[in-house]
């Protein structure tokens, strides 16, 4: 173990292994400079989706020239590595980021451009860097210097880096699996973003908590439209295709789908945090099976900790007319729901369809699939176990729990090769972080990022551990 001042932050941080501090630390500093210059081409780098293959080989040399490490494109811009193990009898398991982005407009207030990658007060902000580039990176940059050090992992494993996550990965993702199935292989467990370290942000908890997110929410987009004649502008009807599309959308709004708290993944997770909630929360927690109603109550005034109790509803899109004196011949409306564990997607449309009431409100399916399979978190699970373990060496007193993701991720593609499928990267975020996915002044703090890279240092060498952590069984010994 040493322990050395981390570039530029004056915090101390405690560096697993025998690696010399300075170089740690350059290679560190190296690191976030390349992150920031990453960040700085997310525009040429998305949206032209010049995923350059020279550019990360010049980043992280190492991996891109280590005879145990393969690399494939895959669908011309997705990234496939297969780190070889020193024992090929054991199960590989996977890690998976996106280096694609959301849209970002330089008109929406940004404190920094959103494509400049720059520096305020110890944060680099820029879009991408909470969603996902802190982990394409932290999990490059840990790999590059765990080959620097020698270290030859026993457990091989995959990195998969997708590039149109948020269109739903069916190119990379979809492309990374159908390739892995066609070479028969099987997964241990599969880790990808999707949840993290919560501070402050559940109410009532006291301190952080690592939330490994067992499951993810299913989801549809539904296309509501309604269509009749144009007409003139100075007669018109006593109702208009786009006051009726507004009222449909404004029921939908006005009687959210019904609370499910405690019945899907969240109720364990919950569970699990409550002797740490203050009193009498602790108590209310302990027995969800009494007070869940009440809980739901509170938690749905918060828009974040809402998207846990119930499916929820959210109009994206509205598009209608051509011309103001002109009565609308057709309007249409997107609705993006995200359905929670306790529901499948066939309730739900049921549920819209009754909600809507209307037959001249047509309603289509754009997509949708049910919510994802919960993975196992006993203590038997060798992924979640060891996910644990590596936040637990990093933060010895955090609190760890089984957690759910509230969105979507690249991994629920995996489902046919493994069914331990976890979501979470160790950022810490507090109140006001969640609102900069897909928002303005996305930004990750240098201790963040710097995390993100220890902690999948860890985990690399976590995963050959002889037998999982006391207490645990040992039906994974090596
Ligand atoms: C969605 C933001 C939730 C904020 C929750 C508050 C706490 C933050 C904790 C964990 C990090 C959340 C990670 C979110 C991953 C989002 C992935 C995403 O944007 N997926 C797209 C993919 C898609 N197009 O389906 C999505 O729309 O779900
Ligand atoms: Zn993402
Ligand atoms: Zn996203």
């Amino acid at each position: 173990m040493g322990l050395l001042s981390s570039a530029g932050t004056g915090k101390i941080v405690r560096i697993v292994g025998k690696m010399d501090g300075a170089k740690y630390r350059d290679i560190l500093e190296e690191n976030l400079l390349e992150s920031a210059r990453e960040l700085r081409l997310g525009r040429r780098f998305t949206f032209q989706q010049d995923n350059d293959p020279k550019h990360k080989a010049k980043s992280f040399p190492t991996v891109f020239s280590s005879s145990k490490v393969k690399h494939e494109l895959v669908a011309n811009y997705s990234h496939l590595f297969w780190v070889q193990g020193s024992r090929p009898e054991l199960q590989p398991y996977m890690l998976l980021a996106h280096t694609d982005v959301v849209p970002a407009s330089e008109d929406d207030a940004w404190e920094v451009p959103p494509f400049s990658g720059d520096e305020k007060d110890g944060f680099i902000y820029g879009r991408g860097t909470m969603d996902d580039k802190g982990s394409v990176m932290g999990i490059l940059a840990a790999l590059e210097y765990i080959l620097m050090k020698g270290y030859t992992p026993q457990r091989g494993f995959y990195i998969g880096l997708g590039h149109d996550e948020e269109v739903h990965g069916l190119n990379g993702a979809v492309n990374i699996v159908r390739l892995l199935k066609e070479r028969g292989v099987k997964l241990l467990f599969v880790l990808d973003e999707g949840s993290a370290i919560l501070d402050g942000i559940l109410k009532g908890l006291d301190g952080p908590a690592a939330l490994i997110a067992t499951s993810e929410k299913g989801a549809t987009v539904l296309k509501l439209s309604v269509s009749m004649p144009p007409s003139h502008a100075s007669m018109p009807p006593r109702e208009t295709t786009i006051g009726i599309l507004a009222a449909a959308v404004k029921r939908l709004e006005e009687n959210p789908m019904k609370r499910l708290f405690g019945l899907g993944p969240e109720g364990g997770m919950f569970e699990h945090l409550a002797h740490k909630f203050r009193f009498p929360l602790n108590f209310v927690m302990s027995n969800l099976w009494l007070f869940a109603p009440l809980i739901a109550r509170i938690m749905e005034r918060n828009e974040t900790t809402n998207a846990f109790v119930r499916t929820t509803t959210a109009v994206t899109m509205f598009n209608a007319g051509v011309k103001e004196n002109v009565i609308a011949s057709y309007a249409e409306a997107f609705v993006n729901m995200r359905i929670h564990s306790a529901q499948t997607l066939k309730e739900v449309l049921e549920c819209v369809e009754s909600t809507v009431g209307d037959p001249r409100v047509k309603i289509e399916v754009v997509y949708g699939f049910d919510p994802l399979p919960i993975s196992p978190y006993d203590e038997t699970s060798f992924g979640f176990q060891i996910i644990k373990k590596t936040v637990l060496d990093m933060f010895p007193s955090m609190i760890v729990a089984p957690g759910m993701c509230i969105a979507n991720t690249d991994s629920r593609h995996f489902k046919d090769l493994s069914s331990s499928i976890y979501r979470f990267t160790p950022a810490i975020y507090k109140p006001g972080d969640a609102q900069r996915f897909h928002g303005i002044n996305e930004r990750t703090s240098r201790e963040n990022y710097e995390g993100m890279v220890q902690f999948f240092f860890r985990l690399f060498q976590n995963c050959d551990i002889k037998k999982l952590p006391e207490s645990h069984t040992s039906v994974h010994e090596l």
